[in-house]
């Protein structure tokens, strides 16, 4: 078994994106500019965008933060997005999920100028990214693909199973996976919650992709020997022995699955960290206007 190393890549590349970022500075004499908004106090959120920030700083980005109370209005909200859409010191910008339930995520995605929507989460990028034409990738299955190109994991001709259909991780990631590219080539299967006898597409899967959030769910049972396992899961329980008072639990069951496994990322450790460097990497494309022009 062989661990995917979040840390490790994600450091390596974020020297990469500080030197390309020095010498945008030294060209034009600004820093890629990232804006993040953040509505209400939630701990999980809050940490998330503290530590996008803190790594935008880290390779010599511009940050800053938009922060609303939990009773922000969506029509203030969407004014605000206007606003750093026509702002030209802002390159890209994101708001961080999940939103109070009285405003519509659709409604918010949709009003982010698709050339600063470093998520990739517009429907312009997305299907860009269908049609495999330039665009803004969503940021975790960039990561995942940034992670398996790191370690050059054989992708082409083998089964992919993905775990999970949400908008932002297991939609993008069955067709990214499917593409023609290496990594890509693959044969994938999306299952979800409504899927019949899941463990006997797992089971099949050469390269098993966990997006379901829920604990432990995919067992050593599940998985096939030598299988690549990817855990996207980011679970949070309350604990009294970390300083943050939270602890992080993957949906794979570490423990049992990784002796089966060729591959395996970490929670922590693994995707989330990869999220970031997509982010940053997102970024820096829109501040060069590698995309779209502006
Ligand atoms: N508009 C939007 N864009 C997002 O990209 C977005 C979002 N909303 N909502 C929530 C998810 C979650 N997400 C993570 C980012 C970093 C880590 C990360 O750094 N994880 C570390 C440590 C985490 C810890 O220890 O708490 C790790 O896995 O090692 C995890 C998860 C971005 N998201």
């Amino acid at each position: 078994m062989k661990l995917l190393d979040g840390k490790l890549v994600s450091e390596e590349l974020k020297k990469q994106i500080a030197v390309e970022a020095a010498e945008m500075l030294e060209k034009t004499g600004r820093k890629p500019h990232l804006v993040a908004i953040l509505v209400g106090n939630d701990g999980g959120s809050e940490t998330y965008v503290a530590s996008k920030m803190r790594n935008c700083e880290k390779v010599g980005f511009k940050s800053s933060l938009v922060r609303y109370d939990v009773t922000v209005t969506e029509a203030e909200l969407l004014s605000k997005i206007e606003e750093l859409n026509k702002d030209a010191e802002v390159d890209g910008f994101i708001v961080q999920l999940p939103l109070p339930k009285h405003i519509n995520p659709d409604v918010i995605t949709e009003a982010i100028d698709y050339r600063k929507d470093v998520d990739g989460f517009h429907p312009i990028n997305l299907g860009r990214m269908q049609r495999n034409l330039p665009c803004f990738l969503p940021a975790t299955p960039y990561g995942i693909m940034l992670m398996l190109e790191y370690y050059g994991v054989e992708t082409a001709g083998k089964n992919c199973v993905v775990v999970g259909r949400s908008n932002i991780v297991g939609s993008p990631m069955s067709i990214l996976m499917a593409r023609n590219s290496n990594p890509g080539n693959c044969t994938v299967t999306l299952t979800h919650s409504r899927t019949a006898n899941l463990s006997e597409f797992t089971k099949n899967a050469d390269i098993l992709i966990a997006a379901i959030g829920k604990k432990n769910f995919i067992t050593a049972d599940m998985v096939k020997d030598g299988a690549v396992v990817i855990d996207v899961g980011m679970n949070r329980e309350t604990s009294t022995t970390t300083k943050s008072g939270f602890k992080l639990y993957g949906d794979v069951d570490f423990e049992n699955v990784a002796p089966k496994a060729s591959y395996i990322t970490p929670v922590p450790g693994g995707v989330g960290l990869m999220t970031i460097v997509s982010l940053l990497r997102n970024t820096l494309a829109a501040a060069r206007n590698e995309i779209y022009a502006k």
